[in-house]
């Protein structure tokens, strides 16, 4: 089959989700010589604009092209975009289109993703929870949302305890951090796992003391502990704490994820299928991770398709670690948009034996939630923490 048409498709609705720079969803729809529709999604938050215009350019590149040819694909436009390797609007733009093209390729041989990619390592995929925590502020107010889950049947959450603290923090920051986690786990008990979010936003000696304050409250893993960019300051985290590191969702290339893994930087991976290549590249940063023994965690915290493609993958590969989740959390158009395709039931998302990415897309609903790619406000809370917790 040849690629007829690429489209960026905008979607938002007044319904609000728990996290800002998520309101809107980013669809990428191909379609092929003989009228078969495949679905990708990018990623939205303060770029909607320049991601949708990214996308368009892509088009340009693989318009008439094989669908099936997936890797020379991904290729034909390393080779136009001289910028990929550090540009996020570019590499979100090519993922979402790869993923559509993966989701072509089962389509046409009938086949789900994961039977494309080796077939189920697992036949569920155990996720965490994100997102639960809108508005949460005191640490009752955390426990008493992490029991509501625990009882949901999640066996994992994540959060970040850190208010409006960026760069560092001081001594009332860190008495606050360790109430809400203290709650949490007391909340939820030695059986439920506890990821502490740190969102990137920490310079290096004020993680390393986060780190020895809440190592005792026994984390699975500190999320990007130091500013992503900051190799240094990884270096010196590494060298001051215990604790696993897990960073991954802003790497865009495999490469860029190959030096995170050979400095050693991470005990968990968090590549977001969205932004570091598609299902053609993320497959690949996971065998990576493999060989290095690290686990994986996808990040997965945009859209409905997203959260799809990212289950399939989740369920092939050996080295899985859990599967971030914000599903229960969506809004609920982002649900009805896949026919509701993908619960997460006992902790664990089904994998679906659907054809390509496992969901169909509700057209009818994706043609009332369309809109234009709007320029996002600016707030006084950043769009990346959860709703109402800037405080
Ligand atoms: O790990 C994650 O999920 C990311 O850091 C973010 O995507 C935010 O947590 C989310 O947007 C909620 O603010
Ligand atoms: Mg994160």
């Amino acid at each position: 089959m040849k690629i007829r048409e690429i489209s960026p498709i905008v979607l938002t609705s007044k319904e609000g989700g728990s996290a800002t720079w998520a309101s809107t969803m980013i669809l990428v729809r191909v379609v092929t010589s003989d009228g078969t529709t495949g679905y990708g999604e990018a990623v939205p938050t303060l770029r909607v604009s320049q991601v949708f215009r990214a996308v368009e350019q892509v088009a340009k590149s693989l318009v008439g092209k094989d669908v099936e040819r997936l890797e020379r694909n991904y290729h034909d436009w390393y080779l136009q975009d001289f910028y990929l390797s550090r540009s996020f609007e570019s590499a979100t733009a090519i993922s979402a289109v790869d993923i559509a093209l993966w989701d072509l390729v089962g389509k046409e041989l009938g086949a789900p993703l994961h039977l494309l990619l080796g077939g189920k390592f697992r036949d569920s995929v155990p996720v965490y929870a994100n997102g639960w925590y809108r508005d949460c502020i005191t640490p009752e107010q955390f426990a008493e949302r992490a029991k509501e889950l625990v009882r949901k049947g999640y066996k994992g959450l994540k959060f970040d305890p850190f208010g409006r603290y960026f760069d560092w923090i001081d001594e009332k920051g860190l008495r606050e951090a360790e109430e809400r986690v203290k709650a949490v786990r007391e909340a939820v008990g030695d059986e439920v796992e506890i990821m502490i979010e740190h969102h990137g936003r920490f310079n290096a000696n004020s993680s390393v003391e986060i780190a020895r304050r809440l190592g005792k409250y026994n984390p699975l893993f500190m999320e990007e502990p130091v500013h992503h960019e900051d190799v240094e300051g990884y270096r010196k985290y590494r060298r001051s704490t215990n604790v696993r590191i897990a960073l991954g969702e802003r790497l865009i290339s495999l490469k860029e994820a190959l030096f995170y893994l050979r400095e050693g930087l991470m005990d968990v991976i968090q590549p977001d299928v969205t932004n570091v290549g598609g299902v053609t590249v993320a497959r690949k940063v996971c065998a990576l991770a493999e060989a290095f023994g690290v686990e994986v965690a996808f990040h997965n915290a945009f859209g409905s398709v997203q959260n799809a493609v990212s289950v399939q993958l989740a369920s092939v590969i050996p080295n899985l670690l859990l599967l971030e989740s914000f599903y229960d959390w969506f809004p609920s158009w982002k649900r009805d948009l896949i026919f509701n395709e993908t619960v997460v039931e006992d902790g664990h998302a089904k994998v679906t034996g659907r054809a390509g990415i496992g969901v169909s897309i509700n057209e009818k609903l994706l043609e009332e939630l369309e809109a234009d790619p709007k320029t996002l406000e600016v707030k006084e809370e950043p769009v990346w923490v959860v709703q109402g917790t800037w405080k």
